[in-house]
């Protein structure tokens, strides 16, 4: 695995999905199935775009207690995703169970990553809300330390925080890394965001682009602007 740009596929539908990705004539991007499209249309989708050649991060971000993540990474074990994620939050015990229920029987498995803090959260939301007090680059670090603790491949947190966690972690800890905008655009509902640029400089291996590209004018255009910016491409 190497450093890539994911495109977030947040679509209410197939048809719209696909229609989206039939921009990208003769390229096949890395894409992320997330819970709006996967909910609508189930497991399908997840064959039909691996059929059609393309690298999946399927993000469910699980946060259950241990067996019922062990139970539901088994059954998604055999989608043939390249990568999926639970909830750090989870605790090790979850982490590890989701580890073991992804696991094939051959000993083969997709990477899995763990969420820190979610990227629309903010320190002053994590402190008034979630009682934790500690600062936030110290909170995702420790999440990404227990995540390393429990077997997991990586970490899905803000560029901001990547080159800290390959610190901490080490550098082929991977840092797949949400909250990207290109220089002037709105941060939407993200709170801890910077441009593709910066998040190549910062360490991240992969960078995960929703609205930037999927609402772009030229979405074929934005994904090579993240590309160039990215990789330099
Ligand atoms: O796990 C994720 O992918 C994720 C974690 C996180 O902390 N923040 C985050 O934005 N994401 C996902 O990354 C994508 C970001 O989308 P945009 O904000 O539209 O670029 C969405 O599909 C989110 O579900």
């Amino acid at each position: 695995m190497g450093k890539d740009v994911i495109i977030a596929c947040d679509f209410p539908n197939k048809k719209t999905t696909l229609d989206f990705l039939d921009k990208f004539t003769g390229r096949k991007p890395f894409v992320k199935i997330g819970m709006e499209l996967f909910y609508a249309e189930g497991p399908d989708i997840v064959r039909e775009i691996k059929g059609r050649g393309h690298q999946i991060f399927l993000d469910l971000k699980l946060h259950d207690i241990p067996n019922t993540v062990e139970k539901a990474m088994a059954s998604l074990s055999g989608l043939g995703v390249d990568m999926t994620n639970v909830h750090a939050a989870g605790t090790r015990d979850m982490m590890e169970a989701a580890l073991r229920g992804l696991t094939r029987p051959d000993g083969s498995r997709p990477i899995l990553i763990a969420v820190t803090q979610l990227t629309s959260t903010s320190q002053e939301r994590m402190q008034k809300e979630l009682l934790i007090d500690a600062p936030l680059p110290q909170v995702v670090t420790s999440y990404a330390q227990n995540a390393k603790a429990a077997g997991l491949d990586g970490v899905v947190c803000s560029p901001l925080e990547a080159g800290t966690i390959h610190e901490s972690c080490g550098r082929g800890f991977m840092t797949v890394t949400p909250g990207i905008r290109f220089a002037g655009a709105a941060a939407d509902d993200q709170s801890r965001i910077t441009t593709p640029a910066k998040a190549k400089e910062m360490g991240s291996d992969y960078i995960v682009v929703g609205r930037p590209i999927t609402k772009a004018d030229d979405p074929v255009a934005a994904y090579e602007r993240c590309l160039t910016e990215f990789l330099d491409q």
